[in-house]
């Protein structure tokens, strides 16, 4: 992310006025639900366009989802670097089980803050159920 026109005061207002003017994010319907020191919730509603076949969330669509779940968490709380900048650097995913014309919530985990990488958990859950349906995470590089 590169969002120097923001002037945020923490890592969660960076996020909070960050995401919903990410042109990706926006495309994939992603809203923040709620961010706190280390951890960050998201939701991505179901629509028709998110569909491989059937009602099947695609798994690039998923995919996409573990990426955003590990930037809102390694910025998530008080830290902001001094260079509103971070890109992620590897990420994994494994799909446990389909997602059938469900909306999901990403919730994502800040599992260590180094100088500069990040490494943090995503989970994918159904909204409301929270059944697993991807788990993964990655490294983000910050500043
Ligand atoms: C940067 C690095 C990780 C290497 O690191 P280093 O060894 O430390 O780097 P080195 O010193 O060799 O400089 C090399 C160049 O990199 C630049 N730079 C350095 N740090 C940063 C930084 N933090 N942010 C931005 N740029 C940075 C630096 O100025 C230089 O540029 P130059 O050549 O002078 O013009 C590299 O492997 C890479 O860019 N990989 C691709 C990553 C990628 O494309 N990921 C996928 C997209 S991310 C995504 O989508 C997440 C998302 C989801 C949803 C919403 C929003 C976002």
């Amino acid at each position: 992310m590169t969002a120097s026109h923001l002037a945020p005061r923490t890592g969660s207002e960076a996020m909070t006025l960050f995401l919903p003017q990410s042109p990706f994010v926006q495309h994939l319907g992603i809203e923040l639900v709620e961010i706190e020191e280390g951890r960050a919730r998201l939701r991505m509603p179901f629509r028709e366009e998110l569909v491989t076949v059937g009602a099947m969330v695609h798994g690039g669509a998923l995919a996409a989802c573990i990426d955003i779940g590990i930037v809102a968490a390694a910025w998530a709380g008080e830290r902001l670097p001094e260079q509103l900048r971070g890109v992620t650097v590897s990420m994994s995913i494994d799909f446990v089980q389909s997602a059938n014309g469900e909306s999901v919530d990403i919730i994502g985990t800040r599992l260590r803050a180094g100088r500069q990488l990040t490494t943090c958990r995503v989970d994918i859950v159904t909204t409301g159920d929270e059944r697993l349906v991807a788990a993964g995470g990655g490294t983000y590089k910050m500043g």
